[in-house]
Protein backbone atom coordinates (compact mmCIF):
# COMPACT_ATOMS: atom_id res chain seq x y z
CA UNK A 1 0.00 0.00 0.00
CA UNK A 2 2.84 2.13 0.99
CA UNK A 3 4.45 1.44 -2.25
CA UNK A 4 1.48 2.62 -4.27
CA UNK A 5 0.85 5.48 -2.60
CA UNK A 6 4.45 6.82 -3.00
CA UNK A 7 4.35 6.23 -6.95
CA UNK A 8 1.75 9.31 -6.99
CA UNK A 9 3.08 12.72 -7.80
CA UNK A 10 2.74 14.61 -5.03
CA UNK A 11 -0.03 17.11 -5.24
CA UNK A 12 1.35 20.32 -5.68
CA UNK A 13 0.65 23.76 -7.12
CA UNK A 14 1.90 23.45 -10.65
CA UNK A 15 0.82 19.51 -10.61
CA UNK A 16 -2.91 20.81 -10.43
CA UNK A 17 -2.03 23.79 -12.78
CA UNK A 18 -0.85 20.92 -15.01
CA UNK A 19 -3.89 18.86 -15.41
CA UNK A 20 -5.99 22.13 -15.51
CA UNK A 21 -3.64 23.14 -18.59
CA UNK A 22 -3.97 20.09 -20.23
CA UNK A 23 -8.02 19.37 -19.54
CA UNK A 24 -8.48 22.82 -21.37
CA UNK A 25 -6.00 22.06 -24.03
CA UNK A 26 -8.41 18.89 -24.90
CA UNK A 27 -11.43 20.59 -24.66
CA UNK A 28 -10.12 23.33 -27.03
CA UNK A 29 -9.15 20.66 -29.29
CA UNK A 30 -12.72 19.21 -29.15
CA UNK A 31 -14.49 22.54 -29.68
CA UNK A 32 -12.24 22.70 -32.73
CA UNK A 33 -12.80 18.85 -34.37
CA UNK A 34 -16.38 18.68 -33.29
CA UNK A 35 -18.59 17.70 -36.08
CA UNK A 36 -16.36 17.03 -38.21
CA UNK A 37 -14.73 14.47 -40.53
CA UNK A 38 -11.20 15.56 -38.90
CA UNK A 39 -13.17 13.82 -34.96
CA UNK A 40 -13.41 10.39 -36.72
CA UNK A 41 -9.52 10.61 -37.59
CA UNK A 42 -9.18 11.37 -34.20
CA UNK A 43 -10.61 8.53 -33.04
CA UNK A 44 -8.98 6.38 -35.31
CA UNK A 45 -5.21 7.91 -33.63
CA UNK A 46 -6.64 7.31 -30.56
CA UNK A 47 -7.94 3.36 -31.21
CA UNK A 48 -4.43 2.94 -32.61
CA UNK A 49 -1.98 4.77 -29.43
CA UNK A 50 -4.30 2.54 -27.42
CA UNK A 51 -4.03 -0.69 -29.06
CA UNK A 52 -0.45 -0.07 -29.34
CA UNK A 53 -0.36 0.44 -25.82
CA UNK A 54 -2.05 -2.85 -24.86
CA UNK A 55 -0.15 -5.19 -27.49
CA UNK A 56 3.10 -3.96 -25.96
CA UNK A 57 2.18 -4.81 -22.77
CA UNK A 58 0.65 -8.59 -23.83
CA UNK A 59 4.06 -8.44 -25.02
CA UNK A 60 2.65 -9.46 -29.07
CA UNK A 61 5.78 -9.07 -30.68
CA UNK A 62 4.42 -8.30 -34.77
CA UNK A 63 1.74 -6.50 -33.49
CA UNK A 64 4.09 -3.93 -31.73
CA UNK A 65 6.34 -3.87 -34.83
CA UNK A 66 2.93 -2.88 -36.77
CA UNK A 67 1.47 -0.74 -34.68
CA UNK A 68 4.80 0.75 -33.40
CA UNK A 69 5.61 2.07 -37.08
CA UNK A 70 2.26 4.11 -37.34
CA UNK A 71 3.18 5.53 -33.55
CA UNK A 72 6.69 6.61 -34.33
CA UNK A 73 5.23 8.97 -37.50
CA UNK A 74 2.27 9.61 -35.71
CA UNK A 75 2.88 12.90 -34.28
CA UNK A 76 3.93 14.09 -38.59
CA UNK A 77 0.88 12.12 -39.56
CA UNK A 78 -1.17 13.91 -37.20
CA UNK A 79 0.27 17.63 -38.30
CA UNK A 80 -0.73 16.67 -42.00
CA UNK A 81 -3.64 15.15 -41.18
CA UNK A 82 -5.08 17.85 -38.68
CA UNK A 83 -3.38 20.73 -40.72
CA UNK A 84 -6.76 22.83 -40.72
CA UNK A 85 -7.01 21.98 -37.02
CA UNK A 86 -3.42 22.70 -36.23
CA UNK A 87 -3.34 26.47 -37.73
CA UNK A 88 -6.80 27.21 -36.16
CA UNK A 89 -5.38 26.34 -32.92
CA UNK A 90 -2.12 27.91 -33.19
CA UNK A 91 -4.25 31.38 -33.89
CA UNK A 92 -6.30 30.82 -30.79
CA UNK A 93 -2.70 30.02 -28.88
CA UNK A 94 -1.40 33.56 -30.35
CA UNK A 95 -4.57 35.74 -30.32
CA UNK A 96 -4.64 36.82 -26.99
CA UNK A 97 -0.45 37.78 -26.85
CA UNK A 98 -1.01 39.87 -30.41
CA UNK A 99 0.19 43.53 -30.36
CA UNK A 100 -3.58 44.40 -32.38
CA UNK A 101 -5.30 42.99 -29.27
CA UNK A 102 -3.43 44.76 -26.88
CA UNK A 103 -4.30 47.48 -29.07
CA UNK A 104 -7.98 47.05 -28.55
CA UNK A 105 -7.77 46.21 -24.61
CA UNK A 106 -5.88 50.07 -24.74
CA UNK A 107 -8.90 51.32 -26.30
CA UNK A 108 -11.14 50.03 -24.19
CA UNK A 109 -9.74 51.33 -21.10
CA UNK A 110 -8.79 54.74 -22.41
CA UNK A 111 -10.79 55.39 -25.65
CA UNK A 112 -14.09 53.15 -25.32
CA UNK A 113 -16.94 56.07 -26.47
CA UNK A 114 -15.23 57.21 -29.56
CA UNK A 115 -14.86 53.61 -30.31
CA UNK A 116 -18.32 52.64 -30.02
CA UNK A 117 -19.25 55.83 -31.49
CA UNK A 118 -17.19 55.06 -34.55
CA UNK A 119 -17.77 51.49 -34.27
CA UNK A 120 -21.88 52.61 -35.24
CA UNK A 121 -20.55 54.54 -37.99
CA UNK A 122 -18.86 51.90 -39.51
CA UNK A 123 -21.58 49.16 -39.15
CA UNK A 124 -24.32 50.94 -40.44
CA UNK A 125 -23.50 50.77 -43.96
CA UNK A 126 -23.02 47.31 -43.49
CA UNK A 127 -26.10 46.88 -41.95
CA UNK A 128 -28.20 49.08 -44.02
CA UNK A 129 -26.55 46.60 -46.89
CA UNK A 130 -27.97 43.66 -45.60
CA UNK A 131 -31.62 44.91 -45.30
CA UNK A 132 -31.39 45.98 -48.93
CA UNK A 133 -30.05 42.47 -49.52
CA UNK A 134 -32.33 40.27 -47.53
CA UNK A 135 -35.20 42.30 -49.00
CA UNK A 136 -34.24 41.70 -52.38
CA UNK A 137 -32.86 37.78 -51.89
CA UNK A 138 -29.51 38.94 -52.80
CA UNK A 139 -26.99 36.38 -52.02
CA UNK A 140 -23.47 37.39 -50.08
CA UNK A 141 -21.31 36.37 -47.96
CA UNK A 142 -19.11 39.02 -46.15
CA UNK A 143 -16.27 38.14 -44.10
CA UNK A 144 -14.89 40.14 -41.37
CA UNK A 145 -11.05 39.40 -41.19
CA UNK A 146 -9.28 40.27 -37.33
CA UNK A 147 -6.14 40.05 -39.21
CA UNK A 148 -5.61 40.58 -43.14
CA UNK A 149 -3.64 37.40 -44.43
CA UNK A 150 -2.99 38.17 -47.42
CA UNK A 151 -1.34 35.20 -48.57
CA UNK A 152 -5.08 33.50 -47.44
CA UNK A 153 -7.12 36.21 -49.14
CA UNK A 154 -5.21 37.61 -52.07
CA UNK A 155 -4.49 34.48 -53.91
CA UNK A 156 -8.18 34.14 -54.95
CA UNK A 157 -9.41 37.35 -54.26
CA UNK A 158 -9.85 40.85 -56.77
CA UNK A 159 -8.18 43.82 -55.00
CA UNK A 160 -10.77 46.55 -53.36
CA UNK A 161 -8.86 48.52 -51.54
CA UNK A 162 -12.35 50.93 -50.95
CA UNK A 163 -14.52 52.49 -47.68
CA UNK A 164 -16.84 50.51 -46.58
CA UNK A 165 -20.01 51.46 -48.07
CA UNK A 166 -23.89 50.27 -48.53
CA UNK A 167 -23.89 50.32 -52.54
CA UNK A 168 -21.10 49.30 -53.09
CA UNK A 169 -21.60 46.07 -51.12
CA UNK A 170 -24.86 46.07 -52.97
CA UNK A 171 -22.96 46.79 -56.31
CA UNK A 172 -20.44 43.58 -55.69
CA UNK A 173 -23.39 41.37 -54.80
CA UNK A 174 -25.87 42.36 -57.39
CA UNK A 175 -26.15 39.20 -59.33
CA UNK A 176 -24.73 40.92 -62.76
CA UNK A 177 -22.45 42.11 -61.21
CA UNK A 178 -18.60 40.26 -62.06
CA UNK A 179 -17.74 40.02 -58.76
CA UNK A 180 -20.94 38.84 -56.89
CA UNK A 181 -19.39 35.75 -56.63
CA UNK A 182 -17.28 34.66 -54.30
CA UNK A 183 -17.45 36.91 -50.35
CA UNK A 184 -16.15 40.60 -50.05
CA UNK A 185 -13.65 40.54 -47.02
CA UNK A 186 -13.60 43.64 -44.70
CA UNK A 187 -10.69 44.50 -42.92
CA UNK A 188 -8.74 47.56 -41.16
CA UNK A 189 -12.17 49.50 -41.89
CA UNK A 190 -11.91 48.71 -45.74
CA UNK A 191 -13.51 46.42 -48.19
CA UNK A 192 -10.28 44.88 -48.96
CA UNK A 193 -11.41 42.43 -51.46
CA UNK A 194 -14.10 40.88 -53.23
CA UNK A 195 -14.99 37.66 -55.35
CA UNK A 196 -13.00 35.48 -52.84
CA UNK A 197 -12.82 31.68 -52.79
CA UNK A 198 -12.78 30.42 -49.61
CA UNK A 199 -12.10 27.07 -47.70
CA UNK A 200 -15.43 25.08 -47.12
CA UNK A 201 -15.64 23.56 -43.94
CA UNK A 202 -15.68 19.75 -43.69
CA UNK A 203 -18.04 19.78 -40.85
CA UNK A 204 -20.90 16.93 -41.40
CA UNK A 205 -23.65 18.04 -39.01
CA UNK A 206 -24.44 21.05 -41.11
CA UNK A 207 -28.47 21.70 -41.61
CA UNK A 208 -29.57 20.30 -45.73
CA UNK A 209 -30.07 23.67 -47.24
CA UNK A 210 -26.88 24.92 -46.50
CA UNK A 211 -24.95 24.90 -49.60
CA UNK A 212 -21.35 26.45 -50.56
CA UNK A 213 -22.00 29.84 -49.67
CA UNK A 214 -22.35 28.96 -46.14
CA UNK A 215 -19.97 26.31 -45.73
CA UNK A 216 -17.23 28.81 -47.39
CA UNK A 217 -18.89 31.41 -44.66
CA UNK A 218 -17.98 28.49 -41.87
CA UNK A 219 -14.99 27.37 -43.20
CA UNK A 220 -13.07 30.83 -43.03
CA UNK A 221 -13.91 30.82 -39.72
CA UNK A 222 -12.49 27.77 -38.86
CA UNK A 223 -9.29 28.69 -40.58
CA UNK A 224 -9.09 31.90 -39.45
CA UNK A 225 -9.65 34.69 -36.70
CA UNK A 226 -12.67 36.11 -38.69
CA UNK A 227 -16.62 36.65 -38.52
CA UNK A 228 -18.97 36.14 -41.76
CA UNK A 229 -22.35 36.96 -42.24
CA UNK A 230 -24.10 35.09 -44.54
CA UNK A 231 -27.00 36.01 -46.78
CA UNK A 232 -29.13 33.29 -48.27
CA UNK A 233 -30.35 34.09 -51.97
CA UNK A 234 -33.05 31.34 -51.46
CA UNK A 235 -34.49 32.61 -48.37
CA UNK A 236 -33.27 35.73 -47.35
CA UNK A 237 -32.18 34.41 -44.67
CA UNK A 238 -29.41 35.81 -42.60
CA UNK A 239 -26.93 33.38 -40.39
CA UNK A 240 -23.76 34.56 -38.54
CA UNK A 241 -20.46 32.56 -37.99
CA UNK A 242 -17.84 32.33 -35.71
CA UNK A 243 -15.52 30.38 -34.32
CA UNK A 244 -16.62 27.86 -37.18
CA UNK A 245 -20.07 27.76 -35.61
CA UNK A 246 -23.00 29.34 -37.47
CA UNK A 247 -26.46 31.16 -35.88
CA UNK A 248 -29.00 31.06 -38.23
CA UNK A 249 -31.77 33.55 -38.95
CA UNK A 250 -30.40 36.53 -36.89
CA UNK A 251 -32.31 39.52 -36.52
CA UNK A 252 -31.01 43.23 -37.39
CA UNK A 253 -30.97 44.23 -33.75
CA UNK A 254 -28.56 40.64 -32.84
CA UNK A 255 -26.66 41.57 -36.00
CA UNK A 256 -25.65 45.01 -34.77
CA UNK A 257 -24.86 43.22 -31.42
CA UNK A 258 -22.73 40.68 -32.46
CA UNK A 259 -20.63 42.93 -35.39
CA UNK A 260 -20.49 46.12 -32.59
CA UNK A 261 -18.43 43.11 -30.31
CA UNK A 262 -16.77 41.28 -33.33
CA UNK A 263 -15.69 44.14 -35.89
N1 LIG B 1 -15.52 28.40 -51.82
C1 LIG B 1 -16.33 29.46 -51.90
N2 LIG B 1 -15.94 30.63 -51.37
C2 LIG B 1 -16.74 31.71 -51.43
N3 LIG B 1 -17.97 31.70 -51.99
C3 LIG B 1 -18.41 30.56 -52.53
C4 LIG B 1 -17.62 29.38 -52.51
N4 LIG B 1 -18.32 28.40 -53.12
C5 LIG B 1 -19.48 28.95 -53.51
N5 LIG B 1 -19.56 30.24 -53.15
C6 LIG B 1 -20.66 31.17 -53.38
O1 LIG B 1 -21.86 30.50 -53.10
C7 LIG B 1 -22.71 30.55 -54.23
C8 LIG B 1 -23.44 29.25 -54.35
O2 LIG B 1 -24.18 29.13 -53.25
P1 LIG B 1 -25.05 27.83 -52.92
O3 LIG B 1 -26.40 27.99 -53.52
O4 LIG B 1 -24.30 26.57 -53.13
O5 LIG B 1 -25.03 28.11 -51.35
P2 LIG B 1 -26.10 28.09 -50.21
O6 LIG B 1 -25.29 27.98 -48.94
O7 LIG B 1 -27.17 27.07 -50.49
O8 LIG B 1 -26.70 29.55 -50.24
P3 LIG B 1 -28.09 30.07 -50.82
O9 LIG B 1 -29.05 29.89 -49.68
O10 LIG B 1 -27.77 31.48 -51.12
O11 LIG B 1 -28.43 29.23 -52.04
C9 LIG B 1 -21.80 30.77 -55.41
O12 LIG B 1 -22.49 31.46 -56.43
C10 LIG B 1 -20.69 31.58 -54.83
O13 LIG B 1 -21.00 32.97 -54.88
Amino acid sequence: MQSLYSSFPKITFFVVLDVLLVAFLIYQLYNLIRGTIAANIFIGFAVIFGLNFVVKALDMKLLTIILGKFVDVGIIAIIVVFQQEVRRFLLLVGKNASLQRNKAWWQYFFGKKDVEKNNYARIKPIIDACKSMKQTRTGALIVFAKYYDEQFYQNSCEVVEARISKRLLESIFQKTSPLHDGAVVISENKIKSASCILPLTEKTDLPAQFGLRHRAGIGVTEANEATAIIISEETGEISYAKQGRVKMNISFAELEKVLNKDF
